[in-house]
């Protein structure tokens, strides 16, 4: 069964090379002249410069044609999907809408799976999720991903479906646990990259990948996650992978931080939007979440990276 990418970034043509070995794939792409610049250079040399369109892959603007296809992934930022999901609801309804983006949505305190189930109900949602650079995927390097969907039935045609030469996909119906893996992971990435920035050590990266998934655990389980979920590729997976490479755009955020520097506004980064809406929906859930409320005060200028620092050093002494 055919495959249709929504969304032209980085992940959405990752994910469209790696399904045309596969069989055919559309990738829509919403702006006329990108998508005439992928048509004539056979490439997306704005979002991932040096990797050829495969031949099963082709490039549209029509987003009726592109959702033809049952099996629609969404790679557009979290924080666009509900726009992306209205303006195109009709011809969504019904279709199964595989989400492929990490995040919280800062309005709402939704996931994605939520978004899509509240947006489009008709919709079958599903997530996917996990430690993957675009870059990799899309020259074929050998990656893992979580597929999560309510429907154990669905999850595992998509399974079959989505696997390609190069991405293993593992199924889970635990959705939420996937989805907040994913989305908090970004926020330790960006606390991580603030503290190598900063030239405070690897040891205090050590700290804050432990502590932060102490605290990812805490608030997925407080949403109704399984543990075992965040222990998978979506949460402890994802969290080793964006904290520690200059891949990751959260990561390099981080960085920018750490040094004092400016960091491009147009580059997609997740993590601070995410930071926002998780450190608002812990208050609202009373749920302790030192390092997230951090990286909100740090992302939003209110902390300098040595004043967030001395102050999670100095919170009261605690068992682990
Ligand atoms: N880049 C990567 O290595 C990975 C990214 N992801 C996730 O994929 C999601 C998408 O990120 P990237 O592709 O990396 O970002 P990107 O910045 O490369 O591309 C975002 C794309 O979304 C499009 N877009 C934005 N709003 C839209 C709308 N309302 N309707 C249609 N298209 C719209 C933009 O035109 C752009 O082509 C994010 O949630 C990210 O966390 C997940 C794994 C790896
Ligand atoms: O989600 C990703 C890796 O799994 C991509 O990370 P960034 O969004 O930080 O670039």
């Amino acid at each position: 069964m055919s495959v249709s990418v929504l969304g032209s970034g980085a992940f959405g043509t990752a994910l469209a090379i790696s399904l045309a070995g596969n069989g055919p794939v559309t990738l829509w792409a919403r702006d006329t002249n990108h998508a005439s610049a992928m048509k004539a250079s056979r490439e997306n040399e704005k979002r991932l410069p040096g990797v050829p369109l495969p031949d099963h892959l082709s490039v549209t603007t029509d987003i009726a044609e592109a959702t033809r296809n049952e099996t629609l992934l969404l790679a557009v930022p979290m924080q666009k999907l509900r726009s992306l999901l209205v303006e195109h609801s009709e011809l969504l309804a019904g279709k199964t809408l595989v989400a492929c983006c990490k995040g919280i949505e800062l309005n709402t305190g939704l996931g994605p799976i939520a978004v899509l189930n509240k947006t489009l109900p008709s919709a079958k949602p599903a997530l996917l999720t996990g430690p993957s650079f675009a870059d990799d995927i899309a020259r074929g390097l050998p990656t893992a991903l979580t597929l999560a969907c309510d429907d154990a039935a669905l999850c595992k045609d998509l399974q079959q479906q989505l696997t390609t030469a190069n991405l293993r996909l593992y199924r889970t119906t635990d959705t939420t646990g996937a989805e907040q893996g994913g989305a908090l992971k970004n926020v330790m990435a960006i606390a991580c990259g603030a503290v190598i920035g900063a030239g405070l050590g690897d040891s205090a990266r050590a700290a804050l990948m432990t502590r932060g998934y102490a605290e990812m655990q805490r608030m997925a389980m407080a949403c109704g996650a399984r543990p075992e979920t965040l222990a998978g590729l979506s949460g402890f997976g994802d969290l080793t992978l964006t904290c520690s490479s200059d891949l990751s755009r959260n990561y390099r955020l981080g960085l920018a931080i750490g040094r004092g520097e400016t960091f491009d506004p147009s580059v997609t980064v997740e993590g601070a939007a995410t930071a926002r809406a998780a450190a608002a929906k812990a208050d609202e859930m009373k749920i302790d979440t030192p390092i997230t409320q951090t990286v909100t005060n740090l992302v939003d200028q209110r902390l300098t990276i040595g004043e967030a620092v001395a102050l999670l050093m100095k919170r009261p002494l605690k068992e682990e």
